[in-house]
């Protein structure tokens, strides 16, 4: 994705319900529907037209049939406007919060999209802001943000990594520490890297944690994060060194809103994979390349990777970084996320 600091500015935007417009020949420009104000709406859209563009698994949950790119969940879909979809209604059809609780929505068409590039590329932003894959096609010849669809395709999709700073960090157990933080070019996130002790000969012990922050901060019981947070840190002291990378990709890639939106879900019953898909997303929308840079960065080719997850081997060797060695993380189920793990071994495909 863009170098120029363009996509930062277009998350920023939508986070704070202002539109986005993507050059593709012709402009798409639209706004999230989650924030989306009435008074923008209104001067956006005066005449209520704009159509909902929602992602193809949240259409594949709210059972619209997408006619033209049918069984494709990756795509999204363009639902039509109809006099009863205002903007309440539309909330509704983007927050499953609902779903269990009314009358399916409807009846709901779906349109031929002139720009699927753009489409996806849209849902790509509303993601990287946290927000629900969502929005309005606005026919507005202006918008806050503009940026070329190239800076959201293609070959410009692979981040980048940007070393910020560095400092000693001493921990508890591990005085030796240092602290990297490192801002990739595509999420404009700060990623952490912690390097602990002196590691050399073998390849260094490495785990990758995604942000928790339920988990890794309350000691949430719902899933295993603290735990192993804790855990790794342990081992790669007690290795006499390694890398412990804080990727924050919250919520497996969704962010703490729609993670939490999840959480609701899963009070009512599905399970973290179905609750993912219910709310529009992949089971897990995360990728490596930030860790494989910053990995390379560190001068680090090679690994001992602590993971149960079979999908983070697969992705670093990828994105070449050999993986010499998988070593099972597994913590002590709880009543609270015996459930969780077993999804995640029996869905997910985690090592037992
Ligand atoms: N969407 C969603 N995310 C969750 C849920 N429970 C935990 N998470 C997130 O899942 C991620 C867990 O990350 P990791 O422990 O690094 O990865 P893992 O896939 O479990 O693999 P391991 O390396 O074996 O631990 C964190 O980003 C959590 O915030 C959930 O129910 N729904
Ligand atoms: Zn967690």
């Amino acid at each position: 994705m863009s170098r120029s600091g363009a996509v930062e500015r277009a998350i920023a935007a939508l986070r704070t319900g202002r539109a986005v417009r993507i050059e593709a020949g012709e402009p798409f420009v639209f706004v999230s529907i989650e924030t989306a104000t009435p008074e923008l709406l209104r001067l956006l859209d005066p005449e209520s037209k704009s159509p909902l563009l929602i992602s193809g698994r949240r259409a594949a949950a709210l059972s619209l049939a997408n006619e033209r790119d049918a069984a494709d969940p990756a795509q999204p879909v363009l639902v039509a406007r109809e006099p009863w979809l205002d903007r309440a209604a539309a909330i509704t059809l983007a927050d499953p919060a609902q779903d269990l609780a009314r009358a399916p929505i409807g009846p709901l068409h779906s349109l031929r999209l002139k720009s699927p590039d753009a489409a996806q590329a849209a849902l790509v932003l509303t993601r990287a802001a946290g927000l629900l894959p969502a929005v309005w096609l606005v026919d507005a010849p202006d918008a806050s943000i503009s940026i070329p669809l190239d800076e959201l395709v293609g070959d410009n999709l692979q981040p980048d990594v940007t070393l910020l700073s560095r400092a000693r960090l001493p921990l508890d157990g591990m005085p030796d520490t240092q602290i990297f933080a490192f801002r990739g070019s595509d999420d404009g996130q700060d990623h952490v890297a912690l390097l602990v002790g002196a590691f050399g000969g073998k390849p260094p012990l490495v785990r990758l944690h995604s942000e928790c922050l339920t988990g890794d901060v309350f000691g949430s019981l719902k899933c295993d994060c603290g735990p192993q947070l804790k855990e790794a840190l342990r081992l790669i002291g007690a290795a006499g060194g390694g890398v412990l990378l804080y990727l924050r990709q919250e919520g497996r890639g969704i962010g703490l809103a729609n993670k939490l939106r999840a959480y609701a879900l899963q009070d009512r019953g599905l399970d973290t994979v179905d609750a993912n898909l219910r709310l529009g997303f992949s089971d897990d929308e995360r990728d490596y390349a930030h860790a494989s840079a910053i990995l390379r960065a560190l001068g680090i080719e090679e690994v001992r990777l602590l993971t149960n997850n079979p999908n983070k081997v697969a992705a670093l060797e990828a994105e070449g970084i050999k993986v010499a060695e998988r070593v099972a993380h597994h913590m002590p189920a709880n009543p609270h996320n015996a459930d969780y793990l077993a999804v995640k071994r029996e869905k997910s495909g985690h090592l037992p």
